[in-house]
Protein backbone atom coordinates (compact mmCIF):
# COMPACT_ATOMS: atom_id res chain seq x y z
CA UNK A 1 0.00 0.00 0.00
CA UNK A 2 1.13 3.49 -0.81
CA UNK A 3 2.12 5.78 2.41
CA UNK A 4 -0.28 9.04 2.40
CA UNK A 5 -1.49 8.85 -0.74
CA UNK A 6 -3.62 12.31 -1.45
CA UNK A 7 -6.67 11.47 -3.17
CA UNK A 8 -8.19 12.77 -6.91
CA UNK A 9 -10.54 14.45 -4.67
CA UNK A 10 -8.12 16.01 -1.56
CA UNK A 11 -5.83 17.07 -4.02
CA UNK A 12 -7.94 18.01 -8.19
CA UNK A 13 -6.00 17.83 -11.17
CA UNK A 14 -7.22 19.38 -14.90
CA UNK A 15 -6.40 16.93 -17.40
CA UNK A 16 -3.20 18.08 -18.56
CA UNK A 17 -2.15 17.52 -15.05
CA UNK A 18 -2.17 21.19 -13.88
CA UNK A 19 -3.78 22.56 -10.29
CA UNK A 20 -7.23 22.67 -10.40
CA UNK A 21 -7.84 26.37 -10.13
CA UNK A 22 -4.09 28.10 -10.66
CA UNK A 23 -3.83 25.96 -13.60
CA UNK A 24 0.05 25.40 -13.21
CA UNK A 25 2.61 22.95 -14.00
CA UNK A 26 5.37 21.68 -11.78
CA UNK A 27 8.22 23.65 -13.34
CA UNK A 28 5.87 26.75 -14.66
CA UNK A 29 6.42 28.13 -10.76
CA UNK A 30 9.54 30.01 -9.77
CA UNK A 31 11.24 29.79 -5.94
CA UNK A 32 10.21 33.85 -6.11
CA UNK A 33 6.75 33.99 -6.51
CA UNK A 34 4.60 37.63 -5.98
CA UNK A 35 1.82 37.77 -5.12
CA UNK A 36 -1.44 40.56 -6.07
CA UNK A 37 -4.72 40.91 -5.90
CA UNK A 38 -5.83 42.56 -8.98
CA UNK A 39 -5.15 40.68 -12.58
CA UNK A 40 -4.38 44.15 -14.49
CA UNK A 41 -1.28 43.98 -12.15
CA UNK A 42 0.30 40.92 -13.43
CA UNK A 43 1.35 42.66 -16.47
CA UNK A 44 2.27 45.44 -14.38
CA UNK A 45 4.78 43.28 -12.31
CA UNK A 46 5.82 41.41 -15.73
CA UNK A 47 6.28 44.37 -17.99
CA UNK A 48 9.97 44.74 -16.17
CA UNK A 49 10.70 41.13 -16.80
CA UNK A 50 13.72 41.46 -19.77
CA UNK A 51 11.72 37.78 -20.80
CA UNK A 52 8.70 36.14 -20.08
CA UNK A 53 8.57 32.56 -20.40
CA UNK A 54 4.59 31.65 -19.36
CA UNK A 55 1.28 33.31 -19.31
CA UNK A 56 -1.32 31.41 -18.02
CA UNK A 57 -4.63 32.00 -16.41
CA UNK A 58 -8.06 30.61 -14.81
CA UNK A 59 -10.81 32.78 -13.16
CA UNK A 60 -8.99 35.28 -11.16
CA UNK A 61 -6.19 33.19 -11.13
CA UNK A 62 -3.61 34.73 -14.05
CA UNK A 63 0.30 33.91 -13.60
CA UNK A 64 3.49 35.19 -15.52
CA UNK A 65 7.24 33.59 -14.93
CA UNK A 66 9.77 35.35 -16.47
CA UNK A 67 13.22 36.64 -15.93
CA UNK A 68 14.68 39.89 -14.29
CA UNK A 69 18.41 38.95 -15.49
CA UNK A 70 19.46 35.68 -13.93
CA UNK A 71 16.38 36.08 -11.37
CA UNK A 72 13.44 33.98 -12.17
CA UNK A 73 10.23 35.30 -11.08
CA UNK A 74 6.32 34.39 -10.92
CA UNK A 75 3.83 36.85 -10.51
CA UNK A 76 0.34 35.57 -10.07
CA UNK A 77 -3.11 37.22 -9.09
CA UNK A 78 -4.77 36.07 -6.10
CA UNK A 79 -8.12 38.14 -6.43
CA UNK A 80 -9.36 39.84 -3.04
CA UNK A 81 -9.43 37.91 0.14
CA UNK A 82 -7.98 34.77 2.02
CA UNK A 83 -10.42 32.28 0.89
CA UNK A 84 -8.25 32.77 -2.17
CA UNK A 85 -5.18 32.93 -0.26
CA UNK A 86 -6.42 29.20 0.81
CA UNK A 87 -6.36 28.48 -2.89
CA UNK A 88 -3.14 30.01 -4.40
CA UNK A 89 -0.88 29.31 -1.39
CA UNK A 90 -1.84 25.09 -1.03
CA UNK A 91 -1.76 24.89 -5.12
CA UNK A 92 1.57 26.69 -5.40
CA UNK A 93 2.46 24.49 -2.33
CA UNK A 94 1.42 21.28 -4.13
CA UNK A 95 2.68 22.07 -7.27
CA UNK A 96 6.81 22.46 -5.50
CA UNK A 97 6.20 19.73 -3.22
CA UNK A 98 4.45 16.77 -4.23
CA UNK A 99 5.01 14.41 -6.80
CA UNK A 100 1.34 15.23 -8.58
CA UNK A 101 2.01 11.52 -10.70
CA UNK A 102 2.61 9.56 -7.23
CA UNK A 103 0.27 11.63 -5.31
CA UNK A 104 3.17 11.58 -2.26
CA UNK A 105 4.21 14.28 -1.02
CA UNK A 106 8.50 14.65 -1.99
CA UNK A 107 10.99 13.58 0.61
CA UNK A 108 12.76 17.38 -0.25
CA UNK A 109 10.69 19.87 0.45
CA UNK A 110 10.66 23.31 -1.48
CA UNK A 111 10.98 26.72 0.44
CA UNK A 112 8.89 29.41 -1.50
CA UNK A 113 9.90 33.29 -1.40
CA UNK A 114 6.11 34.38 -1.55
CA UNK A 115 6.19 38.36 -1.62
CA UNK A 116 2.79 40.28 -1.83
CA UNK A 117 2.53 43.83 -3.32
CA UNK A 118 -0.72 44.77 -2.27
CA UNK A 119 -2.91 48.35 -1.78
CA UNK A 120 -4.25 48.98 2.25
CA UNK A 121 -5.35 51.61 4.47
CA UNK A 122 -3.22 53.03 6.95
CA UNK A 123 -5.12 53.14 10.49
CA UNK A 124 -2.63 55.75 11.86
CA UNK A 125 -2.39 59.79 10.96
CA UNK A 126 1.32 59.38 10.87
CA UNK A 127 1.22 56.44 8.09
CA UNK A 128 1.02 58.63 4.74
CA UNK A 129 -0.88 57.82 1.62
CA UNK A 130 1.85 57.07 -1.36
CA UNK A 131 3.99 55.04 0.87
CA UNK A 132 4.88 51.46 1.28
CA UNK A 133 4.61 49.50 4.69
CA UNK A 134 5.88 46.19 5.25
CA UNK A 135 3.85 44.11 7.32
CA UNK A 136 6.32 42.78 10.61
CA UNK A 137 2.86 41.31 11.91
CA UNK A 138 -0.63 40.13 11.38
CA UNK A 139 -3.62 39.69 12.94
CA UNK A 140 -6.49 38.30 10.90
CA UNK A 141 -10.21 39.03 11.52
CA UNK A 142 -10.70 36.12 8.43
CA UNK A 143 -11.32 32.85 9.61
CA UNK A 144 -9.15 30.84 7.55
CA UNK A 145 -5.85 29.50 9.84
CA UNK A 146 -8.68 28.14 12.29
CA UNK A 147 -8.76 25.42 10.34
CA UNK A 148 -4.82 24.67 9.96
CA UNK A 149 -3.44 23.61 12.92
CA UNK A 150 -0.42 26.56 13.96
CA UNK A 151 1.72 27.49 16.86
CA UNK A 152 2.38 30.99 17.74
CA UNK A 153 5.88 32.47 19.06
CA UNK A 154 5.79 33.69 22.70
CA UNK A 155 5.96 36.81 21.02
CA UNK A 156 2.93 36.17 18.60
CA UNK A 157 0.88 34.53 21.69
CA UNK A 158 1.36 37.74 23.43
CA UNK A 159 0.03 39.92 21.24
CA UNK A 160 -2.91 37.79 20.19
CA UNK A 161 -3.68 37.75 23.86
CA UNK A 162 -3.29 41.64 24.19
CA UNK A 163 -5.73 42.39 21.00
CA UNK A 164 -8.14 40.04 22.20
CA UNK A 165 -8.32 41.64 25.31
CA UNK A 166 -8.96 44.92 23.56
CA UNK A 167 -11.89 44.27 21.95
CA UNK A 168 -15.47 44.22 23.75
CA UNK A 169 -16.73 40.71 24.96
CA UNK A 170 -19.63 41.22 22.67
CA UNK A 171 -17.98 41.44 19.32
CA UNK A 172 -18.05 38.07 17.34
CA UNK A 173 -14.15 38.13 16.33
CA UNK A 174 -12.01 35.13 16.62
CA UNK A 175 -8.49 36.67 15.49
CA UNK A 176 -4.86 34.88 14.92
CA UNK A 177 -1.52 36.30 14.65
CA UNK A 178 1.02 35.36 12.06
CA UNK A 179 4.49 36.79 11.14
CA UNK A 180 6.34 37.52 7.86
CA UNK A 181 9.41 35.19 7.24
CA UNK A 182 12.59 36.27 9.15
CA UNK A 183 14.60 36.57 6.23
CA UNK A 184 12.72 37.64 3.83
CA UNK A 185 12.10 40.75 6.53
CA UNK A 186 15.69 40.97 7.17
CA UNK A 187 16.68 41.26 3.18
CA UNK A 188 14.36 42.43 1.03
CA UNK A 189 11.73 44.11 3.87
CA UNK A 190 14.51 46.56 5.28
CA UNK A 191 14.68 50.40 5.23
CA UNK A 192 11.22 50.83 4.75
CA UNK A 193 8.21 51.56 7.48
CA UNK A 194 7.29 48.63 9.13
CA UNK A 195 4.27 47.63 11.09
CA UNK A 196 1.40 45.07 12.18
CA UNK A 197 -1.28 44.61 9.71
CA UNK A 198 -5.16 43.41 10.12
CA UNK A 199 -6.71 41.28 7.44
CA UNK A 200 -9.83 41.66 7.23
CA UNK A 201 -12.64 39.20 5.72
CA UNK A 202 -14.49 42.37 3.95
CA UNK A 203 -13.65 45.90 2.74
CA UNK A 204 -16.53 47.86 4.08
CA UNK A 205 -18.02 46.98 7.86
CA UNK A 206 -15.39 44.30 8.26
CA UNK A 207 -12.65 47.41 7.90
CA UNK A 208 -15.06 50.17 10.12
CA UNK A 209 -16.60 51.58 6.74
CA UNK A 210 -19.51 53.18 7.49
CA UNK A 211 -21.75 52.99 3.74
CA UNK A 212 -25.19 51.95 4.21
CA UNK A 213 -24.51 48.60 6.09
CA UNK A 214 -25.66 49.14 10.02
CA UNK A 215 -22.70 48.08 11.76
CA UNK A 216 -22.17 45.92 14.89
CA UNK A 217 -18.78 46.52 15.58
CA UNK A 218 -19.10 50.42 15.43
CA UNK A 219 -16.10 51.13 17.60
CA UNK A 220 -13.79 48.73 15.77
CA UNK A 221 -11.62 51.23 13.90
CA UNK A 222 -11.29 52.93 16.82
CA UNK A 223 -10.00 50.55 18.49
CA UNK A 224 -7.12 49.27 16.28
CA UNK A 225 -5.98 52.61 15.54
CA UNK A 226 -5.78 52.97 19.39
CA UNK A 227 -4.06 49.68 20.40
CA UNK A 228 -0.76 49.67 21.62
CA UNK A 229 1.46 46.21 22.63
CA UNK A 230 4.90 46.83 24.16
CA UNK A 231 5.31 49.65 21.65
CA UNK A 232 3.90 48.18 18.63
CA UNK A 233 0.72 50.13 16.84
CA UNK A 234 -1.48 47.96 14.00
CA UNK A 235 -0.84 50.86 10.89
CA UNK A 236 -3.00 49.32 8.40
CA UNK A 237 -5.79 47.28 6.88
CA UNK A 238 -6.35 44.79 4.08
CA UNK A 239 -7.49 41.52 3.03
CA UNK A 240 -4.59 38.67 2.74
CA UNK A 241 -1.97 39.12 4.27
CA UNK A 242 -2.51 37.25 7.86
CA UNK A 243 -3.80 34.31 5.98
CA UNK A 244 -0.27 34.05 3.57
CA UNK A 245 1.87 34.66 6.79
CA UNK A 246 -0.04 31.31 8.46
CA UNK A 247 -0.70 29.75 5.52
CA UNK A 248 3.34 30.15 4.57
CA UNK A 249 4.30 29.38 8.05
CA UNK A 250 2.41 26.67 8.33
CA UNK A 251 3.77 24.78 4.43
CA UNK A 252 7.49 25.80 5.14
CA UNK A 253 7.74 28.91 2.93
CA UNK A 254 9.09 32.55 3.80
CA UNK A 255 6.14 35.51 3.23
CA UNK A 256 6.84 39.55 3.28
CA UNK A 257 3.18 41.57 2.64
CA UNK A 258 4.25 44.88 1.08
CA UNK A 259 1.32 46.97 1.60
CA UNK A 260 1.21 50.65 -0.70
CA UNK A 261 -1.12 52.49 1.52
CA UNK A 262 -3.97 54.17 -0.77
CA UNK A 263 -5.78 55.51 2.06
CA UNK A 264 -5.72 56.94 5.39
CA UNK A 265 -8.66 56.04 7.37
CA UNK A 266 -7.72 58.85 10.42
CA UNK A 267 -7.22 61.37 7.91
CA UNK A 268 -10.17 60.68 5.71
CA UNK A 269 -7.77 60.83 2.42
CA UNK A 270 -7.18 58.68 -0.61
CA UNK A 271 -4.13 58.90 -3.01
CA UNK A 272 -5.25 60.86 -6.28
CA UNK A 273 -2.37 58.73 -7.90
CA UNK A 274 -3.10 55.24 -7.28
CA UNK A 275 -0.98 53.61 -10.56
CA UNK A 276 1.94 55.96 -9.73
CA UNK A 277 2.35 55.15 -6.60
CA UNK A 278 1.80 51.00 -7.06
CA UNK A 279 4.47 51.55 -10.24
CA UNK A 280 6.92 52.88 -8.37
CA UNK A 281 5.96 50.25 -5.63
CA UNK A 282 6.64 47.67 -8.13
CA UNK A 283 9.44 48.62 -9.24
CA UNK A 284 11.03 49.35 -5.70
CA UNK A 285 10.10 45.44 -4.84
CA UNK A 286 11.54 43.99 -7.78
CA UNK A 287 15.37 45.79 -7.14
CA UNK A 288 15.12 44.56 -3.61
CA UNK A 289 14.23 40.93 -5.33
CA UNK A 290 17.17 41.04 -7.95
CA UNK A 291 19.49 43.05 -5.31
CA UNK A 292 19.17 40.73 -2.08
CA UNK A 293 17.51 37.21 -2.97
O1 LIG B 1 -4.72 45.61 -4.05
P1 LIG B 1 -4.89 44.22 -3.53
O2 LIG B 1 -3.64 43.40 -3.71
O3 LIG B 1 -6.09 43.52 -4.08
O4 LIG B 1 -5.10 44.35 -1.93
C1 LIG B 1 -6.11 45.10 -1.29
O5 LIG B 1 -7.12 45.64 -2.15
C2 LIG B 1 -8.30 44.82 -2.14
C3 LIG B 1 -9.49 45.66 -1.70
O6 LIG B 1 -9.66 46.75 -2.53
C4 LIG B 1 -7.99 43.69 -1.15
O7 LIG B 1 -7.53 42.56 -1.86
C5 LIG B 1 -6.91 44.29 -0.30
O8 LIG B 1 -6.10 43.38 0.40
O1 LIG C 1 -8.63 50.81 2.77
C1 LIG C 1 -8.22 49.90 2.05
C2 LIG C 1 -7.47 50.16 0.87
C3 LIG C 1 -7.08 49.09 0.09
N1 LIG C 1 -7.39 47.84 0.47
C4 LIG C 1 -8.12 47.58 1.59
O2 LIG C 1 -8.41 46.42 1.89
N2 LIG C 1 -8.50 48.62 2.36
Amino acid sequence: MMMDYISETDLILNNDGSLYHINLLANEVADTVITVGDQDRVAEVSKHFDRIELKKGKREFLTHTGYIGNKRITVISTGIGTDNVDIVLNELDAIVNINLETRQVNPQLRSLNIIRIGTSGAVQANVDVDTMLVSAGAIGLDPLMHYCEHSLTANEAELLTAFKNSLPSHYQLHPYVASAGDNLLNSIGTGLQQGITITAPGFYTPQGRQVRCKSSTPELLNIIENFEHKGQRITNLEMETAGIYGLAANLGHQAISFNVILANRIKHQFSKQPQKIMEASIVNVLERIVNHL
